[in-house]
C-alpha cells in the first residue's frame, strides 16, 4: 500500500479497510480470508475471486450497494474509483456546481461502478454508455437491484462515436461532467508487456476481459477521440474528464490541449501500488488554476532528461530527416520502436530493446577488425575448418589473456549483432530497455527528450542507447 498516503484527503480507503471486521460482518469474505499466527486477516491478493468478494463487501460494508461483479469482468478497484469521484467533486466546487449534478460515464462496465458510487455519495444523476451488451445487461441489473432506475440510465453505444448516442434523442440536456475509464491497451501484447520486469510483481490478480481492457489505438487514441468529440459537444457537457493509465499518453494529451488553449488541469489518483492520472478540460469560462491537487510534492518524478543532438550535415536539418536516422540506427541496433505522435516539430517513439547491442561497441569494432585480419592471412582450408575457433588462433599470436577474453565475448556478441529482428523472442526475454523517447527541434537544432518506463538495464540502459545515438549521428 506503498502509494496509499499520496489518496485523495477525503477517500475513506486511506485508512485501509479493517478486514478482521468484514470477516466478521460477510461470511462470503470469511470463506477467502486467511488468518495468519499473529491473527492478523488477510486475503489473497492475487486471486481474482477474493478481490471480487473483497470488493463485493466493500460496496455492501461502506456504501450499501449490492452489487454482482461478473467472474469474466473487471474487478472495480474501490479506492481508485473513489478518487476519481472525489477529484470530480472539487472540479465541482470549483466552478461552484452543487446542486442537481448530471454526469456522463463513459464505458461504465458491468457494475457501473461510478454511477453507483456518485449516486450513493453525492445524488447526482449519471447517464452511462457502454457498448458491450453482456456489460450493459449486468449494470442494469446492478442498478435495478439497489433501486437506483430514477437516478442512473444507460445507453448501449453502436456507433464509432463517444457521445453521439448520448445526443441523439436531440433533447436539449446540458451534462455538468463526463468521465471515463479508458480501456488501456493496443493489444494483448502491450497488456502483457505493461508492467516493468524491474518492478515488483503486482500485488493483484488480473481480471477483466479484453474488450474492456483493449481498444484500437489504445487508450491514447480513445481519449484523443474523446477531445476531437468534446469540440462538438463543447456546450453540452461544461467539463470534460478522463483517467489516463499511462504517463507518457497523458503528456501527449495535454500537449493536444495546449495546442488548442484548452483550459485543462491534471491530476495523480495514488492507491495501492498504482498510479493513474487524470485530465480534465473545458471551453468555458472557468479557471481550473486554483484547484488544489491531490498529490504530494516532496514524491521522488521520474523528470525527463534533455539532450541536443550534433546538426545533421545538409540544409534538411528537419525532424523528417531525424526520424530516417533514428530508424536506421535502431534497426542497426535491434531495437524495436514505434512511432507514437508525430506533430510538425516532434515525433515521439516508444522503443523496446530485449538485448543489449549498444554497448562496447568501438571495443566490438576493434575486435572484429582484428579477426577478419587473422582470417584473411589463413589459408582458405585452413579458415573453413576453424572458422568457428577464431580465439584458438587468437591464442597462437601474441596477444594478451584479456584480448582472448574480449575476443571470446565479442564471437558472442557478433551473433546477437547480426541476429535478425524475426529471432527475438519477446516471450522468453526479458526487457533490457523500455522507454519514450521524443524527437523535436529547438532553435533549429534536433533534441530528444528520454523518459525511462522499465527494464532491467534501468535508467542508466537508456542513457546508453541515446549516447550511442548521439554518437553515430552524423
Ligand atoms: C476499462 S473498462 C471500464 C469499466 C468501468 N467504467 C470501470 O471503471 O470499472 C472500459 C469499458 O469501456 C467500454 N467501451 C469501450 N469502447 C466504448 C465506447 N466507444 N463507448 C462506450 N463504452 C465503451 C468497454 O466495453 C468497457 O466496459
Amino acid at each position: 500500500m506503498a502509494l496509499n498516503k499520496f489518496m485523495h484527503p477525503r477517500n475513506i480507503y486511506k485508512t485501509p479497510p479493517d478486514f478482521s471486521n468484514l470477516a466478521k460482518k460477510y461470511k462470503e469474505f470469511s470463506d477467502v480470508a486467511k488468518v495468519d499466527i499473529t491473527g492478523k486477516v488477510s486475503i489473497d491478493f492475487k486471486d481474482p475471486h477474493a478481490l471480487r468478494v473483497l470488493t463485493k463487501c466493500l460496496l455492501k460494508s461502506d456504501f450499501n450497494l449490492d452489487v454482482n461483479i461478473p467472474e469474466d469482468r473487471l474487478v472495480p478497484t474501490l479506492p481508485l474509483r473513489l478518487n476519481y469521484i472525489l477529484w470530480i467533486e472539487d472540479l465541482l466546487i470549483a466552478i461552484n456546481k452543487n446542486n442537481s449534478v448530471s454526469g456522463i460515464d463513459i464505458g461504465t462496465g458491468a457494475c457501473a461502478i461510478y454511477p453507483l458510487l456518485a449516486v450513493v455519495k453525492n445524488k447526482w444523476n449519471m447517464l452511462g454508455t457502454e457498448t458491450d451488451e453482456a456489460s450493459l445487461m449486468k449494470a442494469k441489473d446492478n442498478i435495478e437491484k439497489n433501486k437506483l432506475q430514477h437516478l442512473i440510465k444507460l445507453k448501449k453505444n453502436m456507433s464509432t462515436s463517444i457521445f453521439e448516442c448520448v445526443f441523439m434523442d436531440d433533447n436539449d440536456q446540458v451534462f455538468d461532467f463526463c468521465m471515463c475509464n479508458p480501456p488501456f491497451y493496443t493489444n494483448i501484447q502491450e497488456l502483457l508487456e505493461s508492467r516493468s520486469p524491474a518492478r515488483p510483481a503486482p500485488k493483484n490478480g488480473f481480471t477483466g476481459s479484453p474488450h474492456e481492457l483493449i481498444t484500437e489505438g489504445g487508450e491514447l487514441q480513445f481519449c484523443r477521440k474523446i477531445i476531437a468529440e468534446s469540440k462538438i459537444y463543447k456546450d453540452r457537457i461544461l467539463i470534460f474528464t478522463t483517467m489516463v493509465g499511462h504517463k507518457y499518453n497523458l503528456k501527449e494529451l495535454i500537449l493536444d490541449l495546449k495546442a488548442d488553449s484548452i483550459e485543462h488541469t491534471t491530476t495523480e489518483f495514488c492507491q495501492g501500488r498504482v498510479t493513474r492520472w487524470g485530465l480534465a478540460w473545458t471551453y468555458k469560462d472557468y479557471h481550473f488554476s486554483n484547484l488544489v491537487v491531490p498529490k504530494h510534492k516532496s514524491r521522488k518524478k521520474n523528470a525527463p532528461i534533455v539532450i541536443t543532438l550534433p546538426d545533421l550535415p545538409g540544409p534538411e536539418n528537419d525532424i523528417n530527416n531525424c526520424l530516417e536516422k533514428i530508424k536506421g540506427i535502431l534497426l542497426d541496433l535491434k531495437i524495436m520502436f514505434k512511432v507514437i505522435n508525430k506533430r510538425r516539430n516532434e515525433i515521439t517513439l516508444s522503443i523496446i530493446a530485449y538485448n543489449n547491442t549498444w554497448s562496447n561497441q568501438r571495443r566490438k569494432r576493434r575486435l572484429s577488425k582484428q579477426s577478419s585480419e587473422i582470417q584473411s592471412k589463413q589459408p582458405k582450408q585452413d579458415l573453413e575448418i576453424q572458422e568457428p575457433h577464431v580465439n584458438e588462433k587468437l591464442k597462437h599470436r601474441d596477444i594478451s589473456n584479456e584480448e582472448q577474453i574480449s575476443a571470446l565475448r565479442h564471437t558472442e556478441v557478433a551473433e546477437e549483432i547480426i541476429s535478425k529482428p524475426s529471432c527475438i523472442n519477446k516471450d522468453k526475454q526479458e526487457i533490457i530497455v523500455h522507454g519514450i523517447m521524443k524527437f523535436f527541434m529547438k532553435d533549429n537544432r534536433p533534441n530528444v527528450e528520454l523518459e525511462y518506463l522499465n527494464g532491467k538495464a534501468g535508467k542508466e540502459g537508456l542513457h546508453q542507447v541515446i549516447q550511442y545515438i548521439k554518437n553515430n549521428w552524423k
